[in-house]
């Protein structure tokens, strides 16, 4: 992907975000960049008045704050990051600065101030290299700033007074949060959204290739020190362009000693949306004094290599339900969260911050905490749970892709490897033992409930006045749908050892009609009867021979009119993307993934027409075909 070369640069590198703003810290991540997160104890206290502009106040914070945090990892942590980034968000209006609420009354202030007018958002940002040299930290500093323009409508004081009871002002600058409720106070942004959100992602990525794609060395000569040719888009940069790649001397950039003072003058100069600190990037010499291409970091490669662990700190994570405990009591400590699930505490600090040098837990001085994304989908009970499925990641999947090697030598799933049992045994324990289908059924239920929404909605169902969702597990999708579609009545067949464990998985206290559930098995049993049959998340699993009898069924079932609904992962014609299907079919079940063309000409050859596919950009697709209506 064409982004990829400018971030990629970061991935060999140790970075640190110096900020404690979960915003930044999503933003980042979001873009698959990789960083460990040290929150900037510096405190906001610069004299505003000492600034010529706004922005330069908000420039000098960020570096600051970004200071800090190199000095402090390098002094008493012993450990020099390779680049710390640091950033600071104003808001300016009547040539004030509002910086975040210290109170209510505070918040009042700045948004009674917003209000009916334009203002602009500053973000300053400081990009900081560091070297140890003879124990001594040095540092190039680069920064820049980003503005937005954003226009408030007129705020009425209930209005005020009920999004300030919110919450949510408290810890934005200026007193609110454009992402969230605070959006609903805007007429216009004009600018980087992302910028009134925290980080300048756009700016950020031009200094990035400013800084690690310079231009050719001929270039590069003649001119002067002080002014980096701009970087006006990193569309056609690749890994491969890079002939001077390696971030190794800014000739002009200012030097800091570990007490993160200027120990030489810096060469500065200010560019219309920002002031460029640094000079030239100097390629690699070796020895001879010969230009080398630094080698290219395989950041896609080196991703891979690393997946396992990255799989496996999240799975032993949720097994131990350290989500669980950071969600009811964090931020917590190591030794706390050790204490409570019974583990070491060098192990579990490991662990934690590993954690958060993945994005899934923000680490501050007062201990470790969930982020939004960990709250709602790595909880056990969180709103889009996926503890079921990464339970069954760890337990299940994991054993058997130990063996991968062998399912691939032999064409075969590997349950006698894995799991010491044969394939027919295994499928007993699922129905048999109560802890692996509950297992089993929390992880569909995870995939069913995260995906439903979307599967539900991909077409318009409200023509139909009964479902049958076959296989339908705990009813997620059912459920999904009888809100969706007040009218339809949903029945859920499965098998009776499915059906009797169902209980656990209603949704309490909705108003919507009851979802039915009939035990059955759609193999041999009779179907009950419906305008819609749902296949979901069925038909990849089965053989050839299983899909056909299911198929018959459902035709022979389905009147004129009636229709067929799939909700499969439909791969691409070259049957290689989205590579989460691909993966899973590395299982070697003896079902197989479909392209769209196959899903299309499978349903017609049951004698289901204008058959279509809705690709949802959620975990499952879906397909709909309607048995053809014989009279015309
Ligand atoms: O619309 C939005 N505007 C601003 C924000 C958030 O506001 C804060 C700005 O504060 P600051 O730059 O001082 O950063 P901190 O949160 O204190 O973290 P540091 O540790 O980096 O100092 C920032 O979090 C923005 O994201 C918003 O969310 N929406």
């Amino acid at each position: 992907m064409v982004l990829n070369p400018v971030l990629g640069k970061l991935v060999s590198k140790r970075v640190v975000l110096a900020s404690a703003s979960p915003r930044r810290q999503e933003i980042l991540t979001n873009v698959g960049l990789r960083f460990e997160v040290v929150p900037s104890w510096f405190k906001e206290t610069l004299e505003k008045s000492a600034f010529a502009a706004p922005y330069e106040y908000a420039v000098e914070t960020a570096k600051q704050k970004a200071l800090e945090v190199a000095n402090r990892m390098h002094v008493k942590h012993l450990r020099t990051p390779d680049v710390v980034i640091g950033a600071d968000t104003i808001v300016t209006v009547d040539e004030q600065i509002l910086e975040k609420p210290v109170d209510k009354q505070d918040a009042y202030r700045m948004l009674s101030r917003l209000s009916g007018k334009e203002h602009s958002v500053f973000t300053g940002v400081a990009i900081i290299h560091c070297h140890s040299k003879d124990n001594h930290l040095e540092t190039e500093i680069t920064d820049f700033y980003e503005e937005t323009k954003v226009k408030f409508s007129d705020l009425s004081e209930e209005l005020l007074w009920e999004y300030i009871h919110s919450g949510e002002p408290m810890d934005k600058a200026g007193g609110y949060g454009i992402q969230a409720l605070g959006g609903m106070l805007v007429e216009y942004v004009h600018g980087d959204f992302l910028n009134v959100v925290g980080f300048p992602l756009n700016h950020f990525c031009k200094k990035l290739a400013e800084l690690y794609y310079p231009p050719p060395k001929h270039n590069v000569q003649h001119k002067k020190y002080d002014s980096i040719p701009s970087v006006d888009t990193f569309e056609n940069l690749s890994d491969g362009e890079s002939e001077s790649s390696n971030f190794t001397e800014h000739k002009g950039a200012s030097k800091l000693d570990s007490s993160g003072m200027c120990s030489s003058g810096a060469i500065y100069k200010s560019e219309s949306s920002s002031s460029v600190r640094t000079g030239f990037i100097v390629p690699l010499e070796n020895q001879n004094g010969v230009l080398k291409s630094a080698a290219k970091v395989p950041s896609k490669i080196l991703d891979l290599m690393d997946g396992f662990r990255a799989s496996k700190a999240l799975f032993v994570a949720s097994k131990l339900k350290m989500f669980d405990h950071l969600r009811a009591k964090g931020p917590l400590k190591a030794v706390d969260i050790a204490n409570e699930v019974g583990t070491s505490v060098c192990g579990t600090e490991r662990l934690l911050d590993a954690c958060a040098a993945l994005g899934l837990l923000e680490k501050t001085p007062q201990g470790y905490s969930n982020t939004d994304s960990a709250n709602t989908y790595l909880t056990s009970d969180g709103e889009y749970s996926l503890h079921g499925y990464i339970i069954h990641s760890n337990d299940h999947l994991w054993p058997l892709f130990t063996n991968l090697e062998s399912a691939v030598k032999e064409g075969s799933r590997q349950n006698h490897r894995a799991f010491g049992k044969k394939e027919e045994d295994l499928f007993k324990d699922y129905y048999q033992s109560q802890e692996v289908k509950q297992r089993f059924m929390a992880a569909m239920h995870s995939i069913a409930h995260l995906t439903a929404r979307d599967v539900a909605t991909a077409f318009d169902l409200s023509q139909f006045k009964s479902a049958c969702d076959l296989g339908g597990c705990t009813g997620a999708l059912a459920h999904e749908l009888v809100q969706i579609y007040p009218n339809l009545k949903v029945t859920v067949f499965d098998l009776p050892e499915v059906i009797a464990n169902t209980s656990y998985f209603q949704p309490s206290g909705q108003h919507t009609a009851p979802v039915t559930f009939v035990s059955g098995d759609f193999f041999k049993d009779n179907l009950p009867e419906a305008d819609l049959y749902i296949l979901s998340r069925v038909l990849h699993d089965w053989p050839d021979e299983k899909v056909h009898v299911l198929l018959s069924k459902i035709s022979a079932v389905c009147k004129p009119g009636s229709a067929l609904l799939v909700a499969e992962i439909v791969l691409d014609e070259q049957k290689t993307h989205p590579p989460r299907a691909v993966l899973q079919s590395l299982s070697m079940t003896e079902g197989k993934q479909r392209s769209g063309s196959e899903y299309k000409q499978l349903l017609e050859k049951y004698g289901f027409t204008d058959v279509q596919i809705k690709i949802t950009g959620n975990l499952l697709d879906a397909v709909l075909g309607f048995k053809e209506n014989l009279s015309p």
